[in-house]
């Protein structure tokens, strides 16, 4: 059976500790950063290490609507061939549930001479983006999205414009990168200033800085709060993509609650990605802090959640609203699912998530049938449980498929039994 035509899967506890080596695929962040900055460039640019999932293939399609020419010579690299500007589609552009697709070309469709329309699946159209939108509004960009939420419909005029730009990245740190990689399109320099509370995930804007200064860009950080961007355009370069530490974070677990030794060819501190700090957690398992603050590592909390059910102690994680407006709600949706393994495991008090850890789980026998709410990090974080805990069976195991298609033959190659249930 091949990946792609799994139904429900069960996973069988393996009978000891897990070994072997299984490289990540390559950073979704990273790679969408790339494949955007790239098709922004004049020139050809090969990125290499990259990504091929949902996501990304989504992204790379609405760069070709564009007239971008997008090739892939083999399964990890993307040759990006561009004329440095966006050209108006045809029709509207459709991303899923790319998050990352949705709203870096919400902003770069500004460049684009004429109507953008950005879409998603059902999912993002319930992903909030109103105040990317309003920030583009604010430079004199006219763009509406009538539900606060995708479709966004983008009157772009060729240009960026300049000046200061605020956003409240509250919900999304995404608004911020968006911004920052149209801004070397501006016609003069743009200033980019927070508002509102302080971004959860500020790694990733960390990250989209090194990508736009590795495509030419001049981009200075005042302060915490401010960068600077000068309009520069961006030059075609080569471009090496590291793995993708969200995806790392189901590996180093597995490794913990199986007292194995998984080897990603990667060390720990290699990665430049905010999921990397989740290494730190997991290296104290079964001893993990009784309070873990998950703002700055947000997708790699499903991952600490499911570890922390077998912890010595319960652990609360806080920091983690915006886990609300992800693929799912992942704060209801961890509880939830915890909580069918065995009732109140997991418990939502305000926007915290609180695991009632309890070590005597490995072993057991407890049928459950775990929804993914087509979110690819609830089902890859759950197969964990069932590393673990015998009966537990995966429901609509391809939506992994957003960011790691060959999570299932990972397992596997580590023999592991994962199976159709
Ligand atoms: O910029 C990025 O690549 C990402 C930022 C984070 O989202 P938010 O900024 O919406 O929290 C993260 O959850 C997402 O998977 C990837
Ligand atoms: C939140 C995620 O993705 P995005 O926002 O890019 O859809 C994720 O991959 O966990």
């Amino acid at each position: 059976m091949t990946t792609n035509s799994l139904r429900a899967v069960t996973i069988v506890p393996p009978q000891g500790p897990l070994y072997g080596r299984v490289t990540p695929p390559g950073s979704k962040s990273i790679t969408n950063r790339a494949l955007l900055l790239a098709a922004l460039a004049k020139g050809r640019s090969v990125l290499t290490g990259a990504l091929k999932s949902k996501d990304t293939i989504l992204m790379s399609a609405a760069l070709r609507q564009m007239g971008v020419e997008v090739n892939e010579p083999n399964e990890t690299t993307f040759e990006v061939i561009s004329s440095g500007r966006l050209k108006a589609p045809g029709k509207p552009l459709f991303l899923g549930n790319a998050g990352t697709a949705v709203r870096f070309l919400t902003a770069a469709a500004a460049t684009v001479d004429g109507a953008v329309i950005v879409d998603g699946d059902e999912h993002m159209r319930k992903r909030p983006i109103a105040p990317l939108v309003a920030a583009l509004r604010s430079l004199g960009i006219v763009a509406n999205a009538p539900t606060d939420c995708p479709p966004v419909t983008i009157q772009g005029r060729g240009s960026f414009g300049s000046g200061r730009v605020e956003i409240d990245a509250g919900l999304s740190s995404q608004y911020v990168s968006a911004l920052l990689m149209a801004a070397p399109l501006g016609d003069g320099p743009i200033e980019i200033a927070l508002t509102g509370p302080d971004i959860g995930a500020r790694g990733y804007v960390n990250l989209t800085v090194a990508a736009m200064k590795a495509f030419g860009a001049e981009v200075d950080q005042k302060d915490e709060a401010t960068w600077f961007v000068l309009p520069t355009g961006y030059h075609a370069t080569d471009f090496a993509i590291e793995p993708d530490a969200s995806a790392a974070t189901y590996l180093w677990a597995a490794s913990a609650l199986t007292g194995g030794d998984i080897d990603l060819g990667v060390p720990m501190e290699a990665f430049t990605q905010p999921d990397a700090e989740a290494a730190r957690y997991i290296s104290m398992f079964p001893n993990l802090p009784p309070v873990i603050d998950g703002s700055q590592m947000q997708d790699a909390v499903p991952t600490l959640a499911v570890l922390a059910a077998f912890n010595k102690t319960p652990v609360r994680f806080v920091g983690i609203s915006n886990l609300r407006v992800k693929e799912c709600d992942r704060i209801s949706a961890v509880a939830t699912e915890l909580s069918r393994i065995r009732p109140g495991l997991g418990t939502e008090e305000g926007d915290d998530l609180v695991v009632a850890s309890d070590p005597s789980l490995a072993g057991q026998t407890l049928p459950a049938d775990i929804e993914t709410y087509a979110d690819h990090r609830i089902a890859m974080s759950f197969a964990l449980a069932g590393l673990k805990i015998n009966g537990i069976t995966i429901l609509d195991p391809d939506c992994v498929g957003k960011t790691y298609p060959g999570y299932w033959d990972a397992l596997r190659s580590l023999k592991v039994d994962v199976k159709p249930a």
